[in-house]
């Protein structure tokens, strides 16, 4: 799939960051958003192939493009015979979240990010617009520690498993009025908190990757995001669970339905007949190949932001392969018109 896609979708992630950038600090989350899923959209469509979204802008909000189900790519256009034979082609399972924090944009914080995630048909689990609790933990911490203990067991599996004492972990969490008890645990475990208003899915990547000083992601954050998560997390071996939450009660903010009973009678006509299941990074990213891209549009702790400059921009971005097991770093420079100046770094 690699050879398929190549490195085509390194733009798609870095078009909709440039894009969303220009909004950087404007105040305005949904604009944010929307020239992002409109930019994403528009480079996909490019791309020679037969693309589905799986996970996409809302499933409620009818919303107009990169909607659940949505098929995109050359081959799936109605001239599409002029470009390719559709049947020959792999199709291909897309998950996008176009603007990945769009608060932390709108406000000019840091760790928003343009992200994709990529397998074959059937390859990504369908996550339905719930809550997800997460666990995410460094490669060897992988199946050690569990969302079914305690966070202060997983603290002493994590402390054990790194060889460092709990006192030097950092657990990032979001700051919601239902993580009131877990900072709470996690403080008294004796491990530091970090705090965040919003990106997870950073958050969670980022504990694969040592020197970020981020080591466990742990609470309960968007089930669309975990998958995503999962998507990269299960190619650079990291730890990744995650267990849906259909309880308003718990989640305590956003909308998920008016009833625990009503939300568990939506995910069964979705085929979701163990709600409570705790899924792997293996079982959310179950292809046989797994591709995510992500560009950063604020900065953040994997990825600068995007920089303009007079005719041009730079952006950051990390494409990671389960096929050709790399995570690359990719530093490009964009000539929008003829800059006259290219600064090396
Ligand atoms: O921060 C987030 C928002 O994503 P987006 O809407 O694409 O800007 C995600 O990283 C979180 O996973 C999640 O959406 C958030 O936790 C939703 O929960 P809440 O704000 O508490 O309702
Ligand atoms: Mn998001
Ligand atoms: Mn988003």
């Amino acid at each position: 799939m690699d050879n398929v896609i190549g490195l085509e979708i390194i733009e798609v992630v870095e078009q909709a960051a440039i894009a969303s950038a220009r909004l950087m600090g404007k105040g305005d989350k949904n604009e944010a958003d929307h020239v992002a899923v409109e930019a994403m959209r528009q480079r996909m469509n490019q791309i020679h192939m037969k693309g589905r979204i799986v996970i996409g802008e809302g499933e409620r909000d009818e919303a107009p493009m990169l909607y659940i189900g949505e098929q995109v790519g050359i081959c799936t256009q109605d001239d599409a015979a002029k470009y390719c034979n559709p049947d020959e082609l792999l199709e291909i399972d897309i998950a996008v979240d176009p603007c990945e924090g769009t608060n932390l944009v709108a406000y000019g914080q840091n760790g928003s990010m343009a992200v994709l995630a990529i397998s074959e048909k059937g390859g990504l689990f369908a996550a339905p617009d719930f809550y997800m609790k997460k666990l995410a933990a460094p490669a060897v911490a992988q199946g050690h520690v569990d969302i079914n203990k305690s966070a202060t067991e997983n603290l002493k599996i994590l402390s054990d498993c790194m060889n460092r004492s709990v006192e030097d972990l950092v657990v990032v969490v979001m700051d919601r009025p239902r993580h009131k008890d877990l900072i709470n645990e996690i403080r008294t475990a004796g491990a530091r908190v970090r705090l965040i208003s919003d990106g997870d899915v950073s958050a969670a990547i980022s504990c694969a990757f040592s020197g970020t000083n981020i080591h466990a992601l742990m609470g309960i954050g968007a089930a669309p995001e975990g998958v995503i998560s999962a998507a990269a997390m299960r190619a650079l071996g990291g730890h990744f669970q995650g267990q849906l939450i259909y309880d308003p009660e718990v989640v305590k903010t956003g909308l998920i339905g008016e009833s625990k009973e009503g939300n568990i009678a939506r995910l069964k006509e979705m085929g979701i007949t163990e709600p409570d299941k705790v899924y792997n990074a293996e079982e959310l990213a179950s292809g046989q190949t797994v591709l995510f891209a992500a560009c950063g549009i604020t900065p953040g702790t994997l990825m600068e932001g995007v920089r303009f400059f007079k005719g041009g921009a730079r952006t950051q971005s990390l494409v990671i392969s389960s096929q050709s097991k790399t995570a690359r770093f990719v530093d490009t420079i964009h000539m929008f018109e003829s800059p006259k100046n290219i600064q090396l770094r």
